[in-house]
């Protein structure tokens, strides 16, 4: 159970979650708590500390002391840490889960497979880490014209220092992990700001990270809200590298951070292009999958379908069809839809639906809403003048827009600020490469509905949608620097013998 057993000693007697530095749990000076309520009964359910500006300074210190010890340890020691965070994190993946069900009303088998796939994150990256970190390149100076053969460059990777972590709410320990894991086998510290929606379970996680035995100070985790804590955070000059995912929070912090390497994932409106010969039953399947999973609160969900005018009569009843079987409900329950999380999200989707209605967009359900549940909804017929059109609900409705030809559908797509993923649906392999190559996003599934995992593809996004890629390799990589060192002979190495 959350907060007990091996996580008794990051609750304090208050029942606030404590924060982490310096390798042990502490209550914050600030005598203030931050309260998590719970989505679907929409009362207080935690409070964590509201950290002060001391104590941020106090975390960056210890990371910069803790990086440069860390940063001598070999790869291979700090791969068999990660493996054992891993194992601990599965170990008590129930706790864990439970945490998400409460704090972010994800559904509890979701919350099960979220904590999986982060140990599973964390050991691919140990084993990913060890293998590309053990690599550097060697070059000759005879390769560039007006050189002899008297300089040999050896670069190999260093790590960047202290790198900061700050996910957002839908996936508070996978997001984390995707951040921690590579950070740490690249050699830097790391300090985590978790989603306030999201920071408990993002607590246990840190704790299995504790039990894994990793060195004081090199990683802490500071709580309170980003509105509050988070421009003294990202702005800090002890900061070394930034990665974010979240909403457009990220379009003001590179504005605002200094000059160091950012990843930022960012928000989306990924398109479903729909072609006439596609697969319907297919078709259909991956819309309520891609639009409906987690009650559409991903970034790669569905967010608006371009669909062949001649299919759309039958995607859309096919849809409809499959829609009704989505149950609604409580995470406990492990309905696939639940409350969203909070009322002011659930406001802002009603805000939306409400836009299509008054431009009159056709309601293939009734519209329902009790708290901050809200029943999944398909919008048809919706049109270029309505706000849903364009804009990222994070909640479980769903636009289609009838086009009349591919074309159309392309320019929708790449009209959008962002550029996240898109999918195409075709039987005709050559078609879907031409337009993928067409779409302005970072991936383009052909033939299912966009995802981010598994976790070792690339994943990035254009325009609004982010900065630099992630996936474990590409974030192991972007969290270190090119070190050369060259080898300069009295002549040329040629010359002799
Ligand atoms: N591309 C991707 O991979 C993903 C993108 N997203 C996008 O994220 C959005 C939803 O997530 P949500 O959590 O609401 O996103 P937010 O951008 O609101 O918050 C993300 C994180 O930033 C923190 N934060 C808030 N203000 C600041 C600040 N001034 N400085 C630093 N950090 C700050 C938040 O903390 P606090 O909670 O305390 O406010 C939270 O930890 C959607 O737009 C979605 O598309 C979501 C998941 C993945
Ligand atoms: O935050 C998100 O929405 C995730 O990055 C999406 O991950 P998924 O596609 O694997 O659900």
């Amino acid at each position: 159970m959350a907060g007990t057993g091996v996580f008794t000693e990051i609750v304090d007697g208050d029942q606030v979650y404590k924060y982490y530095a310096d390798g042990e749990w502490k209550k914050s000076a600030s005598g203030k708590s931050v309260s998590i309520v719970n989505p679907t009964t929409r009362k207080p359910q935690y409070k964590v500390q509201a950290c002060t500006q001391e104590e941020v300074n106090k975390v960056m210190e210890a990371a910069k002391a803790a990086q440069k010890l860390w940063a001598r340890t070999p790869l291979w020691k700090r791969a068999e840490h990660l493996h054992k965070a891993a194992a601990i994190l599965k170990e008590h993946k129930a706790s864990i889960a439970e945490c998400l069900v409460k704090e972010i009303a994800k559904p509890a088998k979701d919350a099960v497979t979220e904590v999986v796939r982060s140990g599973d994150l964390v050991s691919y990256t140990a084993e990913e880490g060890v293998r590309i970190l053990g690599e550097g390149k060697l070059l000759v100076s005879d390769s560039f014209p007006g050189n002899e053969r008297s300089k040999y460059c050896l670069s190999s990777k260093v790590p960047l220092g202290v790198v900061l972590a700050i996910p957002p709410f839908n996936y508070p320990v996978n997001l984390a992990v995707s951040k921690i894991a590579p950070a740490l086998i690249a050699g830097n510290s790391l300090v985590l700001k978790p989603p306030t929606q999201g920071a408990v379970a993002a607590l246990h996680m840190i704790q299995c990270f504790h039990l894994a035995g990793f060195p004081k100070g090199l990683i802490s985790c500071v709580t309170g809200k980003g509105s509050e804590i988070g421009d003294f955070l990202t702005m800090h000059p002890g900061v070394n590298c930034i990665s974010f995912t979240g909403g457009d929070t990220g379009i003001a912090i590179s504005k605002k951070a200094g000059m160091i390497p950012l990843q930022m994932e960012l928000g989306g409106k990924d398109a479903c292009i729909v072609l006439e010969d596609a697969d319907l039953d297919l078709v259909a399947s991956n819309i309520v999958k891609g639009g409906y999973s987690y009650s559409g609160q991903r970034c790669t969900a569905v967010k608006v379908v371009l669909v062949m005018e001649s299919v759309a009569d039958a995607i859309v009843e096919k849809v409809k069809a499959t829609m009704a079987k989505l149950s609604v409900g409580s995470p406990e329950d492990d309905c696939d839809i639940t409350p969203v999380v909070s009322e002011s999200s659930a406001n802002f989707i009603e805000g939306l639906v409400m836009d299509a209605k008054e431009k009159g967009a056709t309601f293939c359900q009734e519209y329902r809403r009790e708290g901050n549940l809200i029943w999944p909804l398909l919008l048809d017929h919706v049109r270029p003048d309505m706000r849903i059109a364009w804009e990222e609900p994070f909640g479980p409705v769903l636009p289609v827009i009838r086009i009349s030809s591919v074309e159309e559908g392309i320019h929708h797509c790449n009209a959008s600020n962002f550029g996240l993923q898109g999918c195409v649906f075709t039987r005709d392999i050559n078609k879907a490469i031409l337009i993928s190559d067409a779409m302005e996003t970072g991936t383009v599934q052909i033939n299912s509905a966009p995802a981010r995992g598994p976790d070792h593809f690339p994943f990035q996004g254009l325009k609004d949608s982010g900065i630099g890629s992630q996936g474990i390799t590409n974030s192991i990589n972007m969290m270190t620097k090119i070190k050369s060192t060259v080898i300069n002979l009295p002549s040329p190495s040629y010359t002799m013998g």
